[in-house]
């Protein structure tokens, strides 16, 4: 798969593709149908599959002060596009300027010039450029002049009609309902980052914690989760080993800690992993975080979770996750 942050001189190869427009931000379920269905387009047309996406997050640009909300920073929305069988991803670095773009001239020079799309799929409630003029109604217009087709795929929704969106998803998680998620998702949501350094407390205690930074995600339900944990290899995180472990996302209260990180101990594991990649899988939430009375206290407690975690990570099966739509039931294009 390429990613392109700069289309101005695309290769031949990467142009004239069917693109799926969108943030995507999880690339839950319901992009993802939007994506295959762009693929059955793109190998009826014998064109690549493509995704363009935003970033920023067109959200962050016009709200910079709110917290970050994220599921996927761009590299884990990437590799989840991936995995979907999208061939090239164009990133549209979204700015103020751009966003202040008619409608039109976005078709012009960034679809019809820039990528030469020979077919368009939005989700059927997608709307862009300035004061959001731009709609299926006006793609739909446009691509007859300059010969690209259009879908407006339909939105997915679960068995109670409700629509599949990223907004749930973080809903559930900031509700501490990471399994909710996870069902819309398709899979566990997933916390990427390098292991930082901290205060070299955790190993006094018995736990020692890899830590790593949020600061590029969602701040979910401040806790304590049952968690796997996978490290980086040469083939991304797609062929490694999975280790269970239990996690505390937070601001560690009992040691004045400042800043939300993730905070994991791997079960039956013993090495060094600093500045090391992991990948770890939210799969289910244990309690709150709370602050203690001094180290023995929390010690104590990180025991129960430990047995906690443990046993509920054995215990789950080997498909643990109930995805609220069957991938199968798309509609085809
Ligand atoms: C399972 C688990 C649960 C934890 N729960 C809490 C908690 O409720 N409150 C708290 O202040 N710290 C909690 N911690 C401690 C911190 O997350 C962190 O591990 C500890 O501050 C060690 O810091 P260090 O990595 O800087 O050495 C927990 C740690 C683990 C592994
Ligand atoms: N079972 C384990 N789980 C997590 N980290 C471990 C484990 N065993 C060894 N380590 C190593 O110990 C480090 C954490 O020790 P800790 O005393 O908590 O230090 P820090 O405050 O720097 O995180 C991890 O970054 C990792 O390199």
């Amino acid at each position: 798969m390429a990613v392109f942050h700069n289309f101005t001189n695309l290769p031949d190869d990467a142009r004239g593709a069917v693109v799926a427009i969108g943030n995507f931000d999880g690339v839950h379920l319901g992009h993802q149908a939007v994506i295959r269905q762009a693929g059955v387009i793109a190998e009826k047309l014998n064109r690549p599959l493509a995704v363009l996406t935003f970033e920023p997050h067109p959200r962050s640009l016009f709200k910079p002060d709110q917290p970050c909300f994220r599921l996927t920073p761009m590299i884990a929305k990437a590799h989840a596009l991936k995995k979907v069988g999208v061939d090239h991803v164009y990133i549209q670095d979204f700015t103020l300027e751009f966003a202040k773009q008619s409608a039109e001239a976005f078709v012009l020079d960034t679809l019809v010039r820039d990528l030469g799309a020979r077919h368009l799929v939005i989700g059927g409630d997608f709307c862009f450029g300035k004061d959001r003029q731009g709609n299926a109604v006006l793609l739909e217009a446009m691509g007859k002049v300059h010969g690209f087709g259009v879908t407006a795929a339909t939105l997915v929704e679960d068995k109670n009609d409700v629509v599949l969106s990223s907004s749930r998803i973080r809903e559930y998680l900031k509700a501490g309902k990471p399994a909710d998620a996870a069902r819309i998702l398709g899979r566990y949501w997933e916390i990427d980052g390098t292991v930082m350094h901290g205060f070299k407390r955790g190993r006094t205690i018995g736990f020692p914690t890899a830590n790593l930074s949020m600061e590029n995600y969602l701040v979910p339900s401040l806790g304590v989760y049952a968690v796997r944990v996978a490290k980086a290899g040469v083939e991304g995180f797609g062929l490694t080993h999975w280790y269970n472990g239990v996690a505390n996302i937070g601001v560690r209260p009992t040691l004045n800690g400042e800043g939300v990180n993730l905070e994991v101990f791997i079960f039956d594991f013993d090495e060094d992993i600093y500045d090391m990649d992991l990948r770890v899988q939210i799969v289910e939430y244990l309690r709150p975080e709370k602050k203690f009375d001094g180290l023995t206290a929390l010690t104590e407690q990180i025991k129960i979770d430990s047995e906690q975690a443990r046993k509920l990570l054995l215990e789950l099966p080997d498909h643990p996750i109930d995805p609220v739509v069957s991938t199968t039931d798309e509609q085809q294009a």
